[in-house]
């Protein structure tokens, strides 16, 4: 009886072991009920040890039934796939155990090697003794030995020290948070640790790479998201998105921290990133690098003035629901403590270090008090001391004379719960026989997890031997038509990134690449925080307040006492990105609480790159999208929120650019996204799925050509709108040539001032992206009111492209942004779209993006359609109550027109001053993209 329901619970018990439910499916069921018709009468239901490993010739010869061979081979795999969910879950644990044993924290030091001429003033360099302890010797012939895990000599590589840090990947891919630090006095050669060069990578972007290949190995499939922020005066600040070139009167809003209950940290509005491959990665580190605020000091032609922070998230996809926690790996490379009198810094510079000297102090404090077990872990309150450095190495050493700051400390609070499981650290002092225990405990806990590794490998090589066996019995057997449809059970196939699907999808030719559309797919995280996993909007109601309730725990913004004045007029730091953000007087308090109440109900971004595909045409593939998960309010359920989608995707091109904008008759325009098609993993839908995809893909490229069609049609009777590519590459002449004479600029649009500065007054409501030349002329369509790129301003501008550039693999973004005559993008009062009233509604932080207004007024009594009407008075509400539209208000605004598939029909209706009814936009149901993941979006 006993044995028999454990049968029938055994499809269920596989489905939760593998975490796949959503995708087994009916021919699923069937396979796994023809194992159990097999399974032998007596004795346990799956005993992996009597699975026959040794698959080679054993079926199909002594077996005349070869549907009873199939059926066996199947019975084996699955009891192999579920041993290896239990060789995992045993391989964690071990490596819990081993861990808490060891300590969590190691610590290496790395000698630099000197520099010629270098001055150590009354110190001396220090010595290495051997591959654990160094010596410093002071000035009055004494000396001190420090230990540490590993002594890296001066002459090491970067493959040294990284073969170091290897194993905390491995942790990080288990679900443990993981934190990599790298701390020393200025110049010590932190950020070269870290951060390499192109010719010697550092520590980060080989960890990255580590972790993708290490990834490729694993039971499950992963989801990665990838974030970068400085912590810069006290202020978190997004790298990864483009900041203000030029020097503004504030200092930029900071991100906020939010805690929940439970201890889990979250920055809100910081980007994170989906990344499925390496260089995706690499191209966003690199990005995020050139961002960073650096100044030239005394002790460092290029020191950090902050403390630069790498997160990447790791979700293991398909592994059961125990294990289903995000995990994240942080890699810090801390800004240089430094010594006032030996760096002789003044001004900025002088606050600079400050900033970063009383945060060091800070996690001086919290590993102090974490590694003796203290009550009180004093993430956010600053203490005494502050770290003080010789040479290379660091010595923690408190000062009581150090001012006290009753500030928080941001970097402590980001890496809360990064640093919770610390353990034994090196100044623990253990007597020689606990030492003994211990390294023997380890040595045991080592062995351990050699040989379940060992074990793992083995059931994996039989899996793959399985299915070859398999393969061969399915194709053979004149029942293969039913048989060949039927999933296999295999490893590899359980995580889509596996080598043998990588393979074969590289084998295929392009037209038979099934073109999976996963960006559209809600992550799990979107979906938890959009609460789209609740079945009724009271429940989801619910769910977002119950959230937004749990975050208990603010950080306050940091306001340095500056003195802006005197401070501008000194030295200024600057990002590798030509980022110049001077301090005032003010400081930043003001607009800080400002934007950290407008942040609070928001949350995180996740923009999802879909997995690489070079092949051509798969412009729909190589889309990127920007997910904003919850918070965007009511509005978003209109019509607008696809266009989000369209933009970013221009937003974030992938490096070949052709394959993502379709020439058509001469003009260059961007594809028109597809809807998602909704997949089973059954193998047997595989034809029709293929089938489908063709057929999607032609409605598609119909669709396109129809909307392109139409184009050319305006263009021939005189008028047509601007695509993105025009307006990014094409001359200005050309631009005005394609449009009637009486809708540029300057023409109909009469001239005036506002506040001095020389204002167009347009006469209706349509934005649209356009180009000014260096004499300020400007070319709509009819009517429009246009963002402006100024191709020779660099101030008060947005590097957009940066983004882009960044992604198509080209550094120097900026510059080379400009060169091209495409300059800076300005954000107007005069928004017409819903997207920065719901920004505001919702909380979106638009800090760095933030301008300058650039007045730009819009007429009033166009006739317009009340919905618009409200939408733009709530829009230069919020405009003149400092509250501005940033990124997302623009990428709305370009994507309203380069989205619209009737783009004459709506100018038509503009123009003629007709009501816009509201449900004839560019909703997503219009453009087929009625999807969970918007549904996520409209919340
Ligand atoms: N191991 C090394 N081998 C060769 N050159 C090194 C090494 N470490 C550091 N350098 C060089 O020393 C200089 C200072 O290094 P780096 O900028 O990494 O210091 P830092 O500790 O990050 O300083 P800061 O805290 O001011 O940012 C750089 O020119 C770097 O190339």
């Amino acid at each position: 009886m006993e044995s028999r329901k454990s049968v029938q619970n055994l499809a269920q018990t596989i489905h939760s072991l593998l975490g796949l439910k959503a995708h087994f499916t009916f021919g699923w069921v069937q396979s796994v009920c023809d194992i159990i018709k097999h399974l032998p009468s007596e004795g346990p239901l799956i005993d992996w040890k009597s699975a026959n490993f040794k698959t080679g010739g054993s079926f199909g010869k002594k077996d005349d039934d070869l549907d009873g061979a199939i059926s066996k081979i199947k019975y084996e795999l699955a009891a192999l796939t579920a041993h290896i969910s239990q060789l995992n879950i045993r391989r964690r644990q071990v490596l819990n155990d081993f861990l808490d044993l060891k300590g969590n924290i190691r610590v290496f030091c790395r000698l630099r090697p000197i520099r010629v001429g270098e001055n150590f003033g009354h110190f001396k360099p220090v010595v290495a003794l051997d591959s654990s302890n160094v010596l410093l010797r002071l000035s009055d012939n004494k000396s001190r030995s420090y230990s540490f895990d590993k002594v890296f000599q001066a002459g090491s590589s970067q493959d040294d020290v990284f073969f170091r840090v290897e194993p905390l990947i491995k942790s990080a891919l288990d679900g443990y948070n993981t934190c990599v630090f790298a701390y020393g006095q200025t110049g010590t050669g932190k950020t070269f640790t870290m951060e390499g060069t192109r010719d010697f990578p550092g520590v980060v972007p080989r960890a990255i790479k580590a972790l993708f290949k290490q990834a490729v190995d694993r039971n499950y499939a992963f989801l990665f998201t990838f974030s970068m922020l400085e912590i810069y005066m006290g202020n978190l600040k997004d790298l990864l998105i483009p900041q203000p070139r030029k020097a503004m009167n504030q200092m930029p809003s900071s991100l906020s921290i939010q805690t929940d209950p439970k201890g889990g940290v979250e920055i809100d509005n910081l980007l994170a990133i989906q990344v499925s491959e390496f260089n995706q990665a690499l191209r966003l580190y690199r990005l995020g690098c050139q961002s960073r605020s650096t100044a030239s000091t005394n002790s460092n032609m290029n020191s950090s003035r902050s403390h630069s922070l790498i997160r990447l998230s790791i979700t293991p996809l398909n592994a059961p629901e125990s294990q289903r926690e995000t995990s994240k790996i942080w890699f810090v490379d801390l800004g240089g403590s430094e010594r006032v009198l030996k760096t002789k810094a003044w001004g900025r510079r002088l606050e600079e270090g400050k900033a970063i000297n009383l945060s060091l102090s800070a996690l001086g404090d919290v590993i102090n008090a974490l590694q003796r077990k203290k009550g009180h872990i004093p993430y956010s309150q600053q203490g005494f001391g502050y770290l003080e450095g010789y040479s290379n190495i660091i010595n923690l050493s408190l000062n009581e004379n150090f001012p006290t700051a009753d500030r928080n400390s941001k970097l402590t609070q980001v890496l809360k719960d990064s640093l919770a499981r610390v353990g034994a650290f090196i100044w623990t002092e253990v007597s020689a026989e606990e030492r003994d225990k211990k390294d023997d405990a380890m040595k045991n806990l080592q062995q351990k997890l050699k040989t379940i590794e060992e074990e793992h490998q083995n059931v994996k090589r039989s899996i793959e031997k399985l299915n070859e066996e398999l393969e061969k019995l399915t194709l053979r057997g004149s029942t293969c038509s039913q048989e060949l449809n039927t999933p296999h059970l295999s490893v590899d196939q359980l995580q889509p990134n596996n080598k043998s699907l990588r393979n074969k999808t590289k084998d295929e030719p392009v037209d038979h690449v099934p073109q999976l559309p996963r960006f559209m797919r809600p992550t799990i995280c979107s979906r938890r925080k959009s609460g789209a996993d609740y079945k009724n909007s009271e429940e989801k109601h619910k769910f977002i307040s119950q959230r937004r309730g749990s975050l208990s725990h603010r950080a306050e913004s940091v306001n340095f006492p500056v003195n802006g004045n005197s401070l501008y007029s000194s030295e200024c730091s600057k990002s590798r990105n030509s980022c110049l953000l001077p301090l005032t007087m003010k400081g930043s308090a003001d607009i800080e609480t400002e934007c950290s109440q407008e942040a609070s109900e928001c949350d995180t971004k996740v923009v999802v790159f879909p997995e690489q595909d070079t092949s051509p045409g798969s412009s729909i593939n190589q889309t990127t999208h920007l997910s904003l998960s919850e918070g965007y309010g009511k509005r978003l359920k209109n019509k607008y929120s696809s266009e989000f989608l369209r933009v970013d995707n221009w937003l974030h091109l992938p490096k070949n650019e052709s394959s993502v904008i379709t020439p058509h008759g001469g003009r260059w325009v961007l594809p028109i996204p597809s809807p998602e098609k909704k997949y089973r993993s059954d193998g047997r839908m595989k034809d029709s799925k293929l089938r489908d995809e063709k057929i999607d893909n032609c409605v598609h490229k119909t669709k396109e050509m129809v909307y392109h069609a139409k184009l050319e049609r305006q263009a021939d009777k005189g008028f047509r709108m601007s695509t993105l590519e025009d307006i990014l590459h094409k001359p200005q002449t050309l631009l005005e040539d394609s449009l009637p004479k009486d809708s540029r600029a300057g023409s109909s649009c009469p001239l005036h001032t506002i506040d001095g500065n020389l204002v167009t007054q347009t006469r209706d409501l349509v934005h649209v992206p356009s180009i000014m030349d260096s004499k300020c002329v400007t070319s709509f369509p009819p009517n429009i009111c246009g963002h402006t790129f100024y191709p020779d301003r660099e101030d008060n501008g947005v590097h957009l492209m940066s983004m882009i550039q960044a992604v198509k693999g080209e550094t120097r973004c900026s510059d080379g942004f400009l060169s091209k005559n495409i300059g800076c993008c300005h954000f107007f009062p005069s928004d017409l779209d819903s997207i920065a009233s719901s920004k505001e509604e919702s909380g979106v932080s638009c800090s760095s993006l933030e301008q300058e207004p650039h007045f730009w007024p819009v007429g009033a009594g166009l006739g317009v359609g009340d919905g618009i009407k409200e939408d733009l008075e709530t829009s230069s509400q919020s405009w003149k109550q400092g509250r501005r539209p940033g990124l997302q208000t623009l990428r709305f605004q370009i994507a309203s027109f380069m989205a619209d598939p009737n783009p004459n029909g709506r100018i038509t209706s503009y123009m003629k001053s007709q009501e816009y009814p509201q449900n004839k936009g560019l909703g997503f149901q219009r453009l087929g993209l009625e999807h969970d993941f918007f549904y996520g979006l409209m919340l």
